[in-house]
């Protein structure tokens, strides 16, 4: 049988995704790779992979696109590893560095900055600003260092009262329902097993990552979290 091609994200948030597909049987059917955020989408926008746990800005570039399955990539308020940093306040902000592993927070800052900030700053993806978006592994213990870090799962709440969900399983091609049935087998059997990914994972005292995997992720993708997708997609189209 031909293989499935996977891309996943290669960050500590996917890890337990990772631990349950490794885990179980269908590791057999697929050709799993791991990806930045923005690979992962550029390889399904490309047809590179048949399944990416892409981020969901980039949803708008692949057509007949099908989210697969119950699980995602998201948080119910703050998520801790999602951020605007700045020495300033956002009100001061002139410049904005874009962070080029990400697709949907720069889209996400932008969101908010316009509509719940309501600032108009310059965006750019090199060089000296006033604050940079910052996400994933990368943003461990640095939210100290800055005299203002900006949880962007925090003020998504805040602005909508809603969860959201930064990256979801999706293929740009028909998937047999029974392939998906097990694959999200495979990644609940991973989310139920995170105190075995933690004992993998290297121990750090500027991040507590038992923390970051059981509370401030939430991988359901819950009716709101689907209601939350449109209204970003709605409000990064209107940009
Ligand atoms: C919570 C996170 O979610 C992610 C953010 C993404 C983005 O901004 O495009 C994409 C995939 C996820 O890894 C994170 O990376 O910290």
């Amino acid at each position: 049988m031909k293989k499935i091609k996977v891309s996943a994200v290669s960050y500590t948030n996917t890890k337990p995704f990772a631990y349950g597909i490794e885990h179980s049987d269908i590791l057999n059917k697929i050709d799993l790779v791991y990806d930045i955020p923005s690979d992962c989408a550029s390889k399904l926008i490309n047809n590179q992979v048949d399944i990416g746990l892409v981020p969901v800005a980039a949803l708008l570039n692949i057509p007949n696109y099908q989210i697969l399955g119950n699980y995602c990539i998201g948080s119910v308020g703050a998520v801790n590893s999602v951020f605007i940093f700045s020495t300033k306040p956002i009100e001061e902000v002139k410049t904005v560095r874009l962070d080029p592993q990400s697709r949907t927070s720069n889209n996400l800052a932008k969101v908010l900055i316009k509509n719940y900030w309501k600032q108009t700053p310059d965006y750019i993806l090199n060089g000296e600003a006033d604050a940079f978006v910052e996400i994933g592994d990368r943003t461990f213990g640095k939210k100290q260092n800055y005299s203002f870090a900006y949880d962007l799962g925090e003020e998504w709440f805040k602005f909508t009262g809603l969860p959201f969900a930064f990256a979801v399983w999706a293929s740009n091609k028909p998937i047999d329902q029974s392939f998906i049935t097990e694959f999200d087998a495979a990644l609940k059997l991973g989310l139920d097993s995170r105190d075995q990914v933690l004992l993998t994972l290297p121990q750090r005292c500027d991040f507590d990552l038992h923390d970051y995997l059981f509370h401030k992720l939430d991988f359901n993708l819950t009716d709101s979290k689907r209601t939350s997708i449109d209204k970003y997609l709605e409000l990064v189209q209107k940009l």
